[in-house]
């Protein structure tokens, strides 16, 4: 047997936490002849693969199909019985996204750069320092952290001790409850409850802010809710709940209100939350009870150190966590590049309408700039969205002073995608004039931008 040496423990550079940025930093590192060392507790590539992004959206790819039949009666005939089979949807995620919640692929993507891999707990030391489930390992020249964040489970009384379900549990599930209470309407919550309900579940969404999708704008969240609503979803905005009890078999959610829920299950999906003293960031100066990891430009959080992903609480997507990944890597590397800058933040609700957005809501523009002007074009007044008979709007925020936008909401069928184009805008912070003088192809969704800026005032 070969006994380990200090190369073994050395590294130029040991990223701890391997969601989609730590994989990326790691494997560009070690493809660029770095001595890397990848260090995850779980599954590599973190939450999007395994719990996240990508089997949410097959289920959303699913129940969106349903929904399709269904609005065939009244369109184009009738369907006598769209019959939903969850098992198929099970299926799907264990076998083609999840490997059976398997990470040998990733693991062997990885490994197959060059860089090491060991499976366990990192944990900051000091500087250069990194410990492992209890072996000591030196960066020699950096540490990345990449730990990403876990379902926040509130304050609520009583709810700790339930068998409550988080994102992993629901996306887990082979079996459908017959009702569901979710806790938070944020982009999981709505986007799941909608899964939900198209595939026949009862479900009530308890939001304790004024509206779900509380961060974009409110015509968003109004359209969002009726859609739900006409989904069969309960929306509960602006109450909160003050326990919950579980007697075995049914979960009881008593509202600030008063009144009472009962489900099979509860999902909690109130946010996020990250440690970043769990991982040592406290050892290389960030405060014990910081919620994030304090991040500048160039995604450093000191000499040595820098962070990746959910943790810098920069916008909890994947996008962000691979952007960040970029400027890391070239930030380790010496190479020139622009530093991070998230003016033109695109988030993406995948929603049934998909909720868009990007850059500053107009109450976010308000704040910062003196000289605001809003045009906003409800879908069905546009030709295509009077076609499909689809709801929806493309909202758009300009700083009036400069000429440019600084943010716009594409709610619609492929509501994300429409946003590409508004994204470019904020991002390049093309004149308005020039967006006005563009050729808008008819009749697209995306033709709605030029009515909307039309609008502006
Ligand atoms: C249900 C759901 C749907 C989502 N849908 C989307 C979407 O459509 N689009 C989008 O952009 N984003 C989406 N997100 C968010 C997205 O999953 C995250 O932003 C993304 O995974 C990036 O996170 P991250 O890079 O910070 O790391 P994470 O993916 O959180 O991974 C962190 C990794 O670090 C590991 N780790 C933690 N602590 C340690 C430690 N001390 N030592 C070793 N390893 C450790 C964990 O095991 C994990 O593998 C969704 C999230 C959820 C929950
Ligand atoms: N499509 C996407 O890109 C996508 C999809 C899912 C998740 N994500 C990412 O994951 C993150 C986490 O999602 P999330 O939906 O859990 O968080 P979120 O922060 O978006 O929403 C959580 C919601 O829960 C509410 N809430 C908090 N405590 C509550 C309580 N006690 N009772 C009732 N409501 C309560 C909050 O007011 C908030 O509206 C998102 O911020 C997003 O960045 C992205």
């Amino acid at each position: 047997m070969r006994m380990a040496t200090d190369s073994d423990h050395t590294f130029d550079v040991i990223v701890i936490g391997l969601g989609p940025g730590g994989e990326h930093v790691a494997g560009r590192l070690a493809e660029r002849g770095l001595r890397v060392l990848g260090v995850d507790r779980r599954l590599v590539g973190g939450e999007c693969p395994y719990w996240g992004c990508i089997p949410s959206k097959m289920m959303i790819r699913a129940a969106d199909a349903l929904a399709e039949a269904r609005r065939v009666d009244g369109l184009a005939g009738t369907v006598e019985k769209v019959t939903p089979d969850w098992s198929l949807v099970a299926k799907r995620i264990r076998e083609e996204a999840t490997d059976d919640w398997d990470d040998q692929v990733a693991v062997d993507r990885l490994t197959g750069t060059g860089a090491r891999f060991v499976r366990g707990t990192g944990r900051i030391a000091g500087p250069g320092r990194v410990d492992v489930d209890g072996t000591a390992y030196t960066a020699t020249r950096g540490i990345v952290v990449n730990t990403g964040t876990t379902a926040a489970v509130p304050p609520v009384e009583g709810l700790a001790d339930t068998p409550y379900w988080t994102n992993h549990e629901i996306i887990e599930t082979a079996e459908l409850p017959a009702s569901l209470i979710v806790l938070g309407g944020g982009a999981i919550g709505c986007e799941l409850s909608q899964v939900m309900a198209r595939f026949g579940v009862e479900v009530t969404v308890v939001e304790a802010a004024e509206r779900i999708l509380a961060l974009e704008e409110p015509e968003a969240s109004e359209t969002l809710a009726a859609a739900l609503e006409a989904d069969g979803v309960t929306v509960r905005a602006g109450v909160g709940a003050q326990r919950v009890a579980h007697d075995g078999s049914v979960f009881t959610v008593t509202l600030a209100d008063g009144s009472t829920l009962t489900a099979e299950k509860l999902l909690v999906a109130a946010g996020r939350r990250a440690d970043p003293a769990g991982v040592g960031l406290d050892t290389v100066g960030v405060a014990r009870d910081a919620r994030t990891a304090p991040v500048d430009e160039r995604c450093r959080v000191t000499g040595g150190v820098w962070a990746v992903g959910d943790i810098t609480g920069k916008g909890a997507f994947t996008h962000v966590s691979m952007y960040q990944a970029g400027v890391v890597i070239r930030d380790v590397l010496g190479e020139d590049g622009p530093p991070a800058d998230y003016d033109a933040l695109p988030r993406v609700t995948f929603t049934d309408p998909e909720v868009g957005a990007v850059g500053l809501t107009e109450a976010q523009a308000r704040d910062r700039f003196a000289n605001v002007q809003v045009g906003l074009t409800p879908l069905g007044e546009t030709t295509r969205g009077w076609i499909a008979r689809a709801d929806g709007l493309i909202k758009v925020v300009a700083d009036a002073d400069r000429g440019v936008l600084v943010g716009a909401t594409t709610v619609g069928p492929g509501g994300g995608e429409v946003l590409g184009a508004l994204a470019v805008a904020v991002h390049a912070e093309v004149p308005i004039e020039r967006l006005r003088s563009m050729i808008y192809a008819y009749p697209t969704f995306h033709r709605g931008i030029e009515d909307a800026l039309g609008r502006l005032a």
